[in-house]
């Protein structure tokens, strides 16, 4: 089975605290699609932390890229973290650079020339709706806005593995699903996307997604999906 990510008896607990992750056991296949639901609180932020590998698990073990990165040495982590794209639910722009640079700072970072640079950049601005607002900083744009600006630097460099937190929050139903098309063009291309969402309408539209559900940090998976996921392959729906 080829799995991007694996998670072996994955719990979690902040500080001294009761387990807010326990006993996470699950695979995602490598092109895959997936939406992570479940009530407020039941620690779908905290899963997707640990997934972009902001956080450690406090027992078992994470296995992602096919490496087991548990206790891996924290230098080896970035070149990890470059291959994951982020749609953070607070966005995590950066104020002081304009709309197009922070869209263009993941291509600038893997050595594009400003040449290189600029088409992509533009393309993608022009397709979460933001081409006439390239220059704006991210205080003078609308949460909405600073929303598809996090998305288009989330996917521009056609990441391994895309994480996104509620990355449809503060937009309306037709721009939510015109983002939906871009996670599948991506995902089509052959990107993992990993989604948590509360809404429904994203995952009817999303045909081929699988859904993982969290309730009180424990993970349903009825039909065993999760645990032996079938073989996708990019372009395999
Ligand atoms: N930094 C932290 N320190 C201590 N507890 C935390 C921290 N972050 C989250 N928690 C707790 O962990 C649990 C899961 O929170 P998490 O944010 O992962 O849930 P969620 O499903 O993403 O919720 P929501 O849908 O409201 O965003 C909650 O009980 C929360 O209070």
């Amino acid at each position: 089975m080829s799995a991007i990510v694996e998670f072996d008896s994955v719990g979690l607990r902040y500080g001294t605290g009761a387990e807010v992750l326990r006993d996470l056991d699950f695979r995602l296949a490598k092109g895959g699609f997936y939406f992570l639901t479940g009530p407020s609180g039941a620690g779908k932020t905290s899963l997707l932390q640990l997934l972009y590998l902001a956080r450690r698990p406090t027992r078992g073990r994470i296995r992602l890229f096919e490496e087991d990165l548990s206790e891996a040495p924290r230098e080896i982590l970035p070149s990890f973290r470059r291959r994951i794209g982020v749609v953070f639910q607070d966005f995590r722009l950066i104020r002081h650079l304009s709309a197009f640079d922070n869209v263009a700072l993941p291509l600038r970072i893997s050595g594009r020339t400003d040449a290189e640079v600029e088409g992509p950049v533009r393309e993608m601005l022009a397709w979460v709706g933001l081409a006439d607002r390239a220059s704006a900083r991210p205080p003078t744009l609308s949460g909405g806005e600073q929303q598809r600006v996090a998305i288009a630097r989330a996917v521009i460099s056609q990441p391994e593995l895309l994480v996104a937190d509620e990355p449809t929050g503060n937009v309306d139903a037709e721009m939510a699903q015109r983002l939906l098309h871009l996670f599948s063009a991506l995902n089509r291309l052959g990107t993992t996307i990993v989604v948590a969402t509360h809404d429904l309408s994203l995952i009817t539209s999303t045909p081929g997604a699988q859904l993982m559900r969290l309730e009180k940090g424990t993970m349903a998976d009825p039909t065993g999906l999760l645990r032996h996921p079938p073989q996708l392959t990019a372009g395999s729906r």
